[in-house]
Parts: C-alpha cells; sequence; structure tokens
C-alpha cells in the first residue's frame, strides 16, 4: 500500500478486532503500518520502519516486550487501546523515557455492568437455569434448585479504582453493602478498607476482582484468600486472569471449597481449564466485559486524542507513563 506522506506514522502489529471501525476514524489522522499485512517476519518489519516509528498502537493480546522495544529505537509513546496496560514492558519504557496510556474510563461503565451480571448470574443460577430449560430438564427433572438473594451481600471488592468504583455503587443499589482492598484508603467514601486481601475475603460473600495485573497483583487471589472466602462465596473476575491462581481456583471449585464463580479472564486465554467448561456454578464470558458498540467507539476516540496530543506535543489524555 503507498504511503502517505503528511500523516504520522502509526504501528499497529496485530489486527484490531473485527468490530472496531479503525479504518476511517485512524486512517484520516495517521498513517497506519499494519505490520500483520506484511509478507516479512515481524522482526524484520520492525527493522525496515525502525527510524520512522515513533508511535505504537497495542491491544491488550499484544505483549509490547523488551524484544520488541528493542527494534524500534525511535518509539516515543506506546498507546495502549486497554484499560490494563499489563502487556506492555512498563519497565523498559520508562527507562528508555517511552510514554503509555490507555484507555482511561472509557470501558469503566460496561465492563462494571458485566461484572454486576456475572455476579447476579452466580448467585441466582441465571446461565444455570438457562442450561436446565434447553436440556428438557424442567419438565423431567421437577423444581430447580434455589438460588441466593442479592440484596445483603456482602461484597468485597478487590481494586477501588474507576471500574471498581462503578460495581460498588451498582451492587449498593442493590442493598449489597461494599467494602473493598485497593493500593491506598479511598477516605472520602464510606466503603470500609481493608489493607489485607484475605481479611476482606474473611469479611465477604463475594469478591469481585476490577484491579490491574502488577507484579504485587499476581496470584494475589490464593488458596488462602479463597479459603477465606469460603464454601458459600463467589469470586467475579473482570480484571486479568492471572490476579487469581487458577489452578487453586479450579481446585476450590471442584471440590465444593466456594460456591462458585463469574470469570471474563483467564491464565491462559483463550484457553480455559476443561473443569470450569463443566461446571454450571461457574459463568464464563470471553474476555469481552468491557466491549459495547459504546464503549468502543469512546476508547477509540481515546486513542486518537493520545496519538493527536503526542503529535502536537500537547499533554497526554490518559498517561500511564510520561515518558
Ligand atoms: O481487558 C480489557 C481492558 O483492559 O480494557
Amino acid at each position: 500500500m503507498a504511503l502517505l506522506p503528511n500523516l504520522p506514522d502509526v504501528l499497529i502489529i496485530q489486527p484490531p478486532p473485527a468490530f472496531i471501525s479503525f479504518e476511517s476514524d485512524f486512517t484520516q489522522k495517521f498513517n497506519i503500518l499494519r505490520a500483520w499485512e506484511s509478507p516479512l517476519p515481524l522482526d524484520q518489519f520492525l527493522t525496515t520502519h525502525a527510524q520512522s516509528v515513533h508511535a505504537l498502537l497495542c491491544r491488550a493480546e499484544t505483549p509490547i516486550n523488551a524484544d520488541v522495544l528493542r527494534l524500534l529505537p525511535a518509539l516515543k509513546i506506546v498507546v495502549s487501546a486497554s484499560t490494563g496496560a499489563d502487556q506492555v514492558d512498563k519497565a523498559e519504557c520508562r527507562r528508555r523515557g517511552i510514554a503509555v496510556t490507555n484507555a482511561g474510563n472509557a470501558y469503566a461503565e460496561d465492563v462494571a455492568d458485566i461484572a454486576v451480571g456475572l455476579f447476579i448470574d452466580v448467585f441466582r443460577k441465571i446461565s444455570a437455569a438457562d442450561w436446565y430449560v434447553r436440556k428438557g430438564l424442567w419438565s423431567s427433572s421437577g423444581d430447580y434448585p434455589l438460588g441466593s438473594k442479592i440484596g445483603g451481600k456482602r461484597v468485597g471488592v478487590v481494586g477501588l479504582g474507576s471500574i471498581g468504583y462503578e460495581v460498588a455503587k451498582r451492587l449498593e443499589a442493590f442493598g449489597c453493602k461494599i467494602s473493598y482492598n485497593s493500593r491506598s484508603e479511598r477516605l472520602s467514601l464510606s466503603y470500609t478498607f481493608y489493607s489485607n486481601v484475605s481479611e476482606l475475603a474473611a469479611d465477604s460473600d463475594a469478591l469481585v476482582i476490577c484491579c490491574g495485573l502488577t507484579d504485587q497483583t499476581r496470584h494475589m487471589i490464593n488458596k488462602e484468600v479463597l479459603s477465606a472466602l469460603g464454601k458459600d462465596g463467589v469470586v467475579v473476575n473482570i480484571g486479568r486472569g492471572a490476579i487469581i491462581d487458577e489452578k487453586e481456583l479450579v481446585k476450590c471449585l471442584v471440590n465444593g471449597e466456594i460456591r462458585g464463580a463469574g470469570l471474563d479472564v483467564y491464565e491462559n486465554e483463550p484457553h480455559i481449564p476443561k473443569e470450569l467448561v463443566a461446571m454450571d456454578n461457574v459463568v464464563l464470558s470471553p474476555h469481552k466485559a468491557v466491549y459495547t458498540v459504546e464503549s468502543v467507539k469512546k476508547g477509540g476516540e481515546v486513542m486518537i486524542a493520545n496519538l493527536e496530543a503526542f503529535f502536537s506535543n500537547k499533554p497526554l489524555v490518559t498517561p500511564v507513563i510520561y515518558g
């Protein structure tokens, strides 16, 4: 494809999901270098464009690790399409003075809606009831087992950032009692703060994982936390799969040591442990909680705003690292 001379280059390594209308929105403003369309192997493609690429746009599934960064010596900004920018080697970006931006709050309300949906689904057995009806068990097996009331549930929100706060507001309206664990206490809010996630779990009927994946949060929801949550407890995860020790989660579910789980994210996506797929007290979603027609549009606007700010030397809109 002929390069447009007057538009700044923006590199994309993996194709954006088909539902992102990135063609006209992005291509009017930037010259998109599409690594995935090139016949060259990735490292050769990157080497070819090494001197012209100052900006890279990436999605959550594209690791921007030290090997990729090394091939891009002129890189000055990584624009992540996702809220969590854990796919980017931030330490290396800091060292090189490369700015990193994320999607800011673009998806917060929509992902919170799904967290609440998963929460209600597990306690009230909506998906399980759907299976039951579709399998024709209603007429043959009699009454369906009772679910458990939403109002009055003690909810431990893990990570009270913009997503966690939207989850808390929604579940408060259902009559739930909200507590949370976060990097720091939010003194302006009346929710009870727990600095220790096991103590939060011990005082909760459900944990809703809303934090980002960092060295500190990797496998933070481990055997000890799940045991503290107990056999009536539910885990909802819309953060990142690796925040939970998935092997331990599977064991706890198989052994009936927790009640159930609602999961949008997994440790080794798109692979899901077969035990999870077989259990009707587990509700599964394919890492799509953030996406709605509206949030995708908003996310695109945030990415474009960050790129425009970068190319016109203005302050970035949603910086994670200033560069
Ligand atoms: O998982 C999606 C995101 O972080 O936006």
